[in-house]
């Protein structure tokens, strides 16, 4: 640890449950398993959201899981100390989390027929997200503004790296058949289609009722209320005690209530040239 994060390999992670020695290990040793389901984003792109909607799907709507279990053992998170060793052994399909880049990412999952979901949002709305989650929490350097955390952010140097760096690497893997790329912006306006469509790329097939059930339970307020999937049993040691919530807004566009015009020219002007050569479709936003 240095400067309010843990750096591997050009790349700034987390200080709390991160250590390089760690991430190698992973990276070399973790063994994918075709039964499993692994959720891969950048961080504030729904990542939380989407666990929740897969933990639901595989209960076929039954809140039981989601209301007893803490939305991080039901999914660990790869990349952690705790994530890796409740991962590691585990018997049967497993639910995984990552925010890793493709290039440090372990090469057993490219061999494995699991199932790999990237969630993709705007990262204007990523950007905005992270500002005010980032405050809150104890385990990435603190940003003193907006406008800081927009250099930050445009320059690759948040946690988990740059955004733009982190699309093309893992929508490289478009097209493949266990590959999936989702949007929060489809989830959002959509949100019955969009579950629709993971559980056709899932192989589950659920009930009228039962997909009712999916997404009542997966909704903004009901998980906002849900101590298992709001975060607040981290207050007072990941996250602030009083401040802030992990459930925010969600909602898309709201990087328009915080940008300036200046800001945001910048970023269209940066979002251009970064993207240029990728499948647009990957941008519905835009
Ligand atoms: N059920 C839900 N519906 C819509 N947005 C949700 C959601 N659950 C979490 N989110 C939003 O997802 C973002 C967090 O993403 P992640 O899980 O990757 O950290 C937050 O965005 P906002 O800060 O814009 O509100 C949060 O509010
Ligand atoms: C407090 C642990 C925690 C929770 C949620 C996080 O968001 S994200 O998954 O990185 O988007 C990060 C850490």
């Amino acid at each position: 640890m240095s400067d309010g994060f843990v750096w591997f390999e050009g790349i700034p992670f987390p200080v709390v449950d991160f250590t390089p020695e760690h991430m190698r290990e992973v990276q070399e040793n973790f063994v994918f398993k075709d039964e499993d389901v692994l959720t891969l984003s950048f961080p504030k792109s729904g990542t939380n959201w989407l666990i929740e909607i897969l933990s639901l799907i595989f209960s076929k709507g039954d809140p039981k899981w989601v209301q007893s279990v803490p939305i991080w053992e039901r999914s660990p998170w790869l990349e952690t100390m705790y994530g890796y060793k409740s991962l590691k052994d585990k018997e049967g399909p497993r639910f995984i989390t990552s925010h890793v880049p493709i290039h440090l990412f372990p090469k057993s999952v490219f061999k494995s027929k699991a199932k790999v979901i990237y969630l993709i949002r705007n990262p204007r709305d990523i950007l905005v997200s992270g500002y005010f989650f980032w405050i809150i929490s104890n385990f990435v350097k603190k940003p003193e503004s907006l406008e800081q955390y927009f250099e930050w952010f445009i320059q690759g140097n948040v946690a988990f790296g740059s955004w733009f760096d982190h699309i093309r690497g893992w929508t490289s893997m478009k097209g493949k058949e266990n590959f999936l790329i989702l949007s929060y912006e489809e989830l959002k306006q959509d949100t019955r289609s969009a579950v629709q469509k993971l559980c056709q790329f899932l192989g589950k097939k659920l009930e009228p009722e039962e997909l009712n059930s999916v997404l009542k339970n997966s909704s903004f307020q009901v998980m906002k209320e849900n101590k298992m999937s709001n975060y607040t049993l981290l207050r007072g040691w990941l996250l602030d005690q009083n401040n802030g919530s992990f459930l925010r807004k969600g909602i898309s566009g709201d990087w328009k209530n915080y940008f300036t015009v200046a800001q945001a020219e910048v970023f269209d002007k940066i979002f251009q040239e970064k993207t240029a050569d990728l499948p647009q479709e990957l941008f519905p936003w835009e």
